[in-house]
């Protein structure tokens, strides 16, 4: 722990939107990810497996060495359509029946987030409804032409292009573009870290 009573932070992701949103209240912490192997389980419930995923992410990079006395934040989205997990596209044909799959429907964003502390993890999942508006066929085409679909969730980004398919949207933001950022607040208090705590003892 540091004088000012904060543990080190380490965000266990790949995701340059995680690291944004993360930076955008206040806190310092180090980028460190990891693989996990991201297989639904047979019949895995979608929350409890974004869930999952964000645990694994988190303890994965907390066991790394030089880690152990660190906070850990893993996270993990995914688009549900009608129960079934849409994770990122892994090909152009795929992005494209993901997107007329999601065209003119409502479907969930479903993100979990695990905080490991030393000596527990605590763990959120936020569900977002999202309603798209009918996307026509040359506008998706001319979306996979920009690259924005492929690692992304369900083939979209709501922060990005992406944003014109959006009608409605009931739920949090910033879960959808991949971190809860109340959740994450919430988590980090359960630990005595609160986030206004980065504010008062940091010199940006
Ligand atoms: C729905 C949606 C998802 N996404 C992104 C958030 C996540 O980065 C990604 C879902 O994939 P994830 O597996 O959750 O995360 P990742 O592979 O990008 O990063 P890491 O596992 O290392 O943490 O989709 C958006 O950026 N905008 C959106 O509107």
């Amino acid at each position: 722990m540091t004088a000012d009573g904060l543990y080190p932070l380490i965000l266990a992701s790949a995701s340059p939107r995680r690291r944004e949103l993360l930076e955008q209240i206040g806190l310092r912490f180090t980028v460190q990810s990891v693989d996990v192997d991201e297989t639904p389980r047979e019949h895995e419930a979608p929350d409890l497996y974004v869930l999952r995923m964000a645990r694994e992410k988190a303890l994965a990079c907390q066991r790394l060495p030089g880690n152990t006395d660190s906070l850990v934040l893993g996270a993990d989205t995914s688009v549900v359509l009608d129960g079934v997990i849409m994770g990122k596209p892994h090909s152009r044909d795929d992005a494209r029946a993901m997107l007329q799959r999601l065209s003119g429907h409502q479907h969930e964003v479903m993100t979990g987030v695990a905080l490991a502390g030393l000596t527990a993890v605590r763990e959120r999942v936020v569900t977002t409804r999202v309603v798209f508006r009918r996307l026509a066929e040359n506008e998706i085409d001319a979306y996979l032409d920009t690259g924005e679909p492929y690692d992304k969730a369900g083939g979209y980004g709501i922060q990005g292009l992406g944003g014109i398919f959006v009608t409605s949207l009931v739920g949090s933001y910033s879960a959808v573009v991949g971190l809860p950022l109340d959740a994450t607040a919430d988590l980090l208090a359960q630990v005595d870290q609160p986030v206004w705590q980065w504010w008062a003892s940091g010199d940006e």
